[in-house]
């Protein structure tokens, strides 16, 4: 017997589809926090700032695929924008896990990157993952901005953010599928910043 004799692929698209339709219709009432993040971004950027990203799992390829989108190109041509994922460096990862703790993986990196007026953005389907709280909450101790892009009732994290944008599901893949299609609105949104499209480095 196949795979595809076990799995209704039919049903569970169809699924998809009716489950991310409804998180579509409540996102409307995250637009003014969405709106309100690509500003923060856009001008964080402009002073010389950057944004940062951490993750686990899937939302640690989003967190790269993001950050690739401001630093490489969305849509528009314009130059490079200042921001790096914190999932991608496997030596700095396997050393903190190793000598510190897997908690301490995201903070440490915050503790030495980052600086005054960055923005750093947890992203975490629960809420609830050990890694994101210590590393916003280094970035709240060191002065950056915190966001948490969330799901579920946003979890502890949602508690330690200065901004927090919950996708209201709990199915951690529909989550993460909201959650990319947040990011690509704010990658949009801060391309069409006039002064960040074409003011050079
Ligand atoms: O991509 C998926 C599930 O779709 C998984 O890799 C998922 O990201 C991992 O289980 C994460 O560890 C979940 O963490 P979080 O979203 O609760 O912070
Ligand atoms: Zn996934």
């Amino acid at each position: 017997m196949s795979t595809m004799d076990l799995i209704d692929f039919k049903s569970v698209f169809d699924r998809a589809v009716s489950n991310h339709l409804t998180i579509v219709e409540k996102l409307s009432e995250l637009y003014p926090n969405i709106e309100r993040l690509a500003h923060l971004m856009g001008t964080c950027i402009a002073r010389g700032g950057k944004v940062m990203w951490m993750g686990n799992g899937g939302s640690a390829a989003d967190s790269q695929h993001l950050a690739s989108e401001l630093v490489g190109r969305f849509r528009r041509e314009r130059r490079g924008l200042a921001s790096i994922a914190l999932t991608t460096d496997s030596s700095v990862l396997t050393s903190v896990g190793n000598d510190f703790s897997f908690e301490y993986i995201f903070a440490r990196q915050v503790e030495a990157l980052g600086r005054p007026g960055d923005i750093l953005v947890g992203i975490s389907t629960s809420g609830n993952s050990a890694n994101i709280s210590a590393g916003i909450q280094m970035g709240r101790k060191l002065g950056l901005t915190t966001v948490g892009l969330l799901g579920g009732n946003g979890g502890k994290v949602a508690e330690l953010c200065d901004l927090a944008l919950i996708v209201p599901a709990n199915d951690t893949p529909r989550v993460q599928e909201a959650h990319i299609l947040i990011g690509h609105i704010l990658c949009e949104l801060i391309e069409a910043d006039h002064d960040l499209a074409t003011t050079a480095n």
